[in-house]
């Protein structure tokens, strides 16, 4: 079956589908990373945009049950060069074509995903659409361009959990049954569309974790008697959960704090910071980051569209890792509270795995607290 794919500037590309069938309307950016599609597919930050993977086979190992970040992937599109229809692996469950149409996700395939991925590094992510429907492009540019920008739009309620719950695995290997593990001290997540990675780490550290909704006030977080506050990755711009900037400020200097991505930059807005958005964001798994403190480079794995202005959150916070592509922010400390937050993706699953000692120091941050 056709699917086209129409991009907010009016270029066209005229591919097969794959997965769901309809027509669905999202923010286009391209992810770099080799591996890992069945992680990036259900990562919940990646709600209202249309993902392009720019490593061309893509299905090869198919899907399985256990390395979803999610319950369910929460994106609004996918586009490869190359399907393969004969995955091929020990641990698949479904191949990635039945995956996707039983989550309802539209894909397409068979397009030039060389030529989409320089349209949006030079002129920026923008809006597309994917439909199987109707292959008007006339059409379809009048539907993309008439859609919502994605700035402004409150995502995260979309994918935070509605009821607070607890979290108890930590990591455990493809050949073992996952174990229940009691934390030596209590952390409060909020929850943006959080990875499950995360949870397992926080359990490894040594946290026994309780998950709140990212609308819960911070009165509710602090009747749990935390000994520290997590904040979660999420979708979309971070200028729009007022609601969570504000309960985060609440919390400042009553708890030790830590935050990854969307978590980074509600801190930065709860210090009064300022975030943007970057030309075609971060997406991938091989961005180089610089650790200030040790002049070491970390080789991390990033999924991300909004930064966090440096200038605006000098007075009160260290800058300690910068992106060594673009120079922006990767990591912050407070000068006086104990917080500090990280921009791109500690947790890493898939790898790399270079960053996971910042949730050690989360735990020490709380021991000496
Ligand atoms: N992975 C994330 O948490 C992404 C944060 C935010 N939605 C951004 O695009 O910058």
């Amino acid at each position: 079956m056709r699917a086209t794919l129409v991009l907010a500037d009016g270029t066209v590309f005229r591919g097969k589908s794959m997965g769901a069938t309809g027509e669905i309307v999202g923010e286009v950016v391209f992810n770099t990373a080799i591996t890992g599609y069945q992680e990036i597919l259900t990562d919940p930050s990646y709600r209202g945009q249309i993902v392009t993977m720019t490593y061309p086979h893509i299905g090869n190992t198919g899907v399985n049950f256990e390395d979803n970040e999610a319950v369910e992937p929460y994106l609004a599109g996918f586009v490869i060069k190359e399907y393969c229809p004969h995955p091929s692996n020990w641990r698949k469950n479904q191949d990635l074509e039945e995956f996707l149409k039983k989550h309802g996700i539209i894909g397409i395939h068979g397009i030039d995903t060389r030529k989409l991925t320089r349209n949006i590094r030079e002129t920026g992510a923008k809006k597309g659409i994917i439909s199987t429907e109707d292959h008007d492009e006339h059409h379809l540019l009048k539907r993309v361009r008439d859609y919502p920008d994605i700035e402004g739009l409150d995502l995260v309620r979309e994918v935070s959990c509605k009821e607070p719950y607890d979290w108890d695995e930590g990591t455990w290997q493809w050949n073992a049954v996952p174990e229940k593990r009691e934390g030596t001290f209590r952390v409060a997540a909020y929850d943006s569309g959080i990875k499950q990675n995360i949870l397992r780490l926080l359990v490894d550290a040594g946290a026994k974790v309780r998950v709140f909704p990212a609308f819960a006030s911070s009165d509710e977080v602090l009747a749990y008697n935390p000994d520290g506050i997590f904040l979660s990755n999420g979708p979309g711009d971070p200028e729009a959960v007022p609601y969570l900037i504000e309960n985060v400020r609440n919390l400042i200097g009553k708890k030790p704090i830590f935050g990854i991505c969307l978590g980074h930059q509600i801190l930065g807005l709860a210090l009064h910071g300022r975030t943007y958005k970057l030309t075609f964001g971060h997406h991938g798994a091989n961005h180089p980051v610089r650790r200030i403190e040790t002049g070491h480079v970390e080789i991390t794995s990033q999924n991300h569209n909004f930064a966090v202005d440096p200038e605006s959150v000098r007075s009160e916070c260290e800058i300690t890792h910068t992106n060594l592509n673009d120079g922006t922010v990767e990591g912050m400390v407070h000068k006086k509270y104990p917080l500090f937050s990280i921009q791109y993706h500690p947790e890493a699953s898939p790898g790399p795995h270079d960053s996971r000692y910042l949730f050690e120091k989360f735990r020490a941050l709380i021991e000496n607290s």
